[in-house]
């Protein structure tokens, strides 16, 4: 039996791989497989045995966001209070590069964990979007600073403001992607993206990563701390009570914008 409820983990020589395991809700990000794919990913990252991570979903669904229905009945001190989403910080302290294979739906955190890994390898079904908007929230583990850090302001604001989902494609032309292959070879690419990098020194991949995520991330943390403390504040709101309640219950949510 698995040590673990949604996730599997494996080795395949010096790559450690994490496939989120939760197909019935197309991997959504529930508390449970935060701390399990945290807690795995940096027991690779301590591994000397191990010079890189592949982290991967089902062919539908890399992950089709945080678990709206863990989240629907939250309140603001709750999220606060439990300083919701923020093991996921941890991910991008860990010193070993990270790849995401992305088939299907990367949708809300589903696309903010894809892009908090270093390469992301895209099926040509993957389908991206941050549509926490319509679920009256917005962004919270980093999606609204890397996504504009990734494509630019005005497509950023374009996705998130509307809310709308991108095809492979138009990912791909903005930048978002580092390669797209046929989802039947998803896998096995970023398998040998992996492979690849974990054939160099590791020391020498590591603070390559170090650098380019300097580049990249200058003013990020103050960035993903305003984006959390804003986060928090939508579950203050009646209208993250019906977004949330409305897609539980399967039907348009009635915003009052409250
Ligand atoms: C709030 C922050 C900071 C971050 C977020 O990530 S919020 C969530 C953002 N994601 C979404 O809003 C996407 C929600 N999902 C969908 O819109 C659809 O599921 C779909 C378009 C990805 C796929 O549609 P499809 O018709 O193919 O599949 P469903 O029947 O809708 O889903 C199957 C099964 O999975 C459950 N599901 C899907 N996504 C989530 C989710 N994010 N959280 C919880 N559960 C999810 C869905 O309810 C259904 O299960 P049941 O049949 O048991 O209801």
């Amino acid at each position: 039996m698995s040590e673990h409820e949604t996730i599997i983990v494996e080795r395949e020589g010096r790559v450690g791989v994490i496939t989120l395991n939760r197909p019935k809700a197309l991997n959504a990000l529930n508390t449970t497989l935060m701390t399990e794919v945290v807690s795995a990913a940096t027991g690779f990252d301590k591994d000397p045995d191990i010079g890189a991570i592949v982290i991967t979903g089902s062919e539908k669904a890399f992950a089709a966001g945080a678990d709206i229905k863990e989240m629907s009945s939250k309140s603001y001190s709750d999220v606060v209070g439990e300083q919701f989403f923020a093991a996921w910080d941890d991910l991008a302290r860990l010193r070993t590069p990270m790849i995401a294979s992305v088939t299907g739906y990367a949708l809300g955190g589903g696309c903010e964990l894809a892009m908090l890994c270093d390469i992301l390898i895209a099926g040509d079904n993957a389908v991206f979007g941050q549509p926490e908007i319509n679920l009256g929230v917005i962004p919270g583990i980093g999606g609204s600073q890397r996504l504009t850090r990734a494509v630019g302001k005005a497509k950023a604001m374009d996705l998130i403001l509307t809310g709308r989902n991108m095809k492979v494609d138009e990912a791909d032309k903005l930048g978002l992607v580092s390669r797209v292959v046929p989802k039947e070879n998803c896998l096995t690419t970023a398998k040998e993206v992996a492979e690849t990098i974990a054939s160099k020194s590791f020391i020498a991949a590591s603070l390559a990563k170090d650098a380019v995520n300097r580049a990249f991330e200058s003013g990020l943390g103050e960035g993903i701390r305003a984006e959390r403390a804003l986060f928090y504040s939508t579950f203050a709101t009646d209208d993250q009570t019906e977004g949330m309640a409305a897609f539980v219950e399967k039907r348009e949510p009635k915003f009052t914008h409250s």
